[in-house]
């Protein structure tokens, strides 16, 4: 089969995959499609799992190292035949017989990638290799989460994906926006040289249910600090702006992404674009109308504005999302006030 590379005309093409175990054609086999999700305890990893389970003709497989993710996440999967859980390192290579791997693995809140940022560029360095490594030995489609970040502070806006970016290559970001991108040329590579199956989605803001309450980002951390009765933290300025999707829409593109015929780079996210001030001000009318809102100092590098340009998705994937941020917020804020022990709103 022949693909074409998204960035010219180039066309690929890709290797027969090496013949699987003669189990997987015998009458008894029952999975279809065996599918691996790097970094499945996380946020948007355990919604696409949930997913993925759905399909009785998959069997799923999550490696992850619980660094920011959480068993908790996966509990109605564990002991579940079509699934399983795997404690594992992606800095390290792993051998599974897989037909798709959805490679997610990676902290994503700008508190936790710069918590440790030789280790966050060795997950995107050496974990997407190690993910290649695998689809190329075992003849996988490869889906590779990149990030927006990848527009660093964008200069064209909103941002389509022939967009080159402005990044700063030695700044506190760059273990995960250069990160992201020494990826995207890796899996690029391997499709070039080794006719590897790719795709590659770049994500834009995406939040919702079973994000960690104390995860950093905006979203979170503002219904956390409405329910707790604090100030939300708006960060200086407050005119930067990001698009903000909600996770179930992000789940349905990835799985277009994996199943469609393009390798991208194709941006997913939702185009209603707010400054950080007007989130605020949604959050507390919709959450808690009495609480204030506290202007407090920003970190370095904070990209000024965000939005994504999704005509690639909409013509390649026939994707947009459905669920507004004004329709969003109240499903995290009951997942919220659930783990936080906050009674439900009469
Ligand atoms: N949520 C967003 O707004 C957003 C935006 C752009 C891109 N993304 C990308 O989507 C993916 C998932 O993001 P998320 O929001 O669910 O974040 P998350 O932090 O909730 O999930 C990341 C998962 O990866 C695991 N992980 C981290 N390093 C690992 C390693 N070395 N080996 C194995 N597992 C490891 C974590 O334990 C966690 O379960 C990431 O690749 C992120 O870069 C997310
Ligand atoms: O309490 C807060 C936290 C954050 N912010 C601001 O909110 C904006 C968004 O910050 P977030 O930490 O949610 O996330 P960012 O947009 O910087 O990065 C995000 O988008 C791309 C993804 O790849 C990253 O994984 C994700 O974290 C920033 O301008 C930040 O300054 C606040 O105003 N208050």
């Amino acid at each position: 089969m022949a693909t074409e590379a998204a960035n010219g005309n180039n066309h690929v093409v890709t290797k027969k995959p090496p013949t699987p175990s003669p189990l997987r054609n015998s009458k008894f086999f029952q999975s279809n499609m065996r599918i691996l999700v790097t970094g499945g305890a996380g946020f948007i990893g355990s919604h696409l799992v949930d997913k993925l389970m759905e399909n009785e003709k998959n069997e799923v497989i999550v490696a992850d190292n619980f660094f920011t993710g959480s068993k908790d996440n996966l509990r109605k999967w564990i002991g579940h035949p079509r699934f399983e859980l795997i404690r594992h390192d992606i800095t390290e290579p792993l051998l599974v017989e897989v037909d798709q791997i959805y490679h997610l693995a990676c902290p994503a809140s700008p508190i936790f990638y710069k918590h440790n940022p030789v280790k966050t560029i060795k997950t995107n360095v050496m974990g997407t290799m190690n993910m290649l490594g695998l689809a190329k030995r075992v003849g996988a489609r490869i889906l590779l989460t990149s990030t927006s970040e990848v527009y660093g502070d964008p200069l064209e806006h909103p941002q389509t994906e022939e967009y080159w970016g402005n990044v700063n290559p030695i700044g506190v970001r760059s273990c995960y926006d250069e990160g992201k991108r020494v990826a995207e040329t890796l899996m690029f590579d391997y499709h070039r040289q080794h006719g590897i199956e790719i795709r590659i989605a770049r994500i834009f803001n995406t939040y919702g249910p079973r994000m960690n309450i104390d995860d950093g980002r905006v979203v979170s951390n503002f219904i956390a600090q409405a329910l707790r009765g604090e100030p939300l933290t708006v960060q200086a300025p407050g005119t930067q702006t990001r698009s903000f999707c909600y996770v179930s829409d992000m789940v349905d593109g990835l799985i277009r992404l994996m199943e469609g015929e393009n390798t991208g780079p194709i941006n997913l996210g939702n185009p209603g674009e707010f400054t950080m001030t007007e989130l605020a001000e949604v959050v507390k009318e919709l959450i808690e109308p009495s609480i204030s809102i506290k202007i407090v100092e920003n970190t370095p590098d904070d990209p000024r504005q965000r939005k994504p340009n999704i005509a690639k998705a909409k013509q390649l994937l026939g994707w947009e999302p459905k669920i507004t941020l004004r329709q969003g917020l109240p499903l995290m804020e009951e997942d919220f006030k659930q783990r936080l022990g906050v009674s439900k709103k009469a």
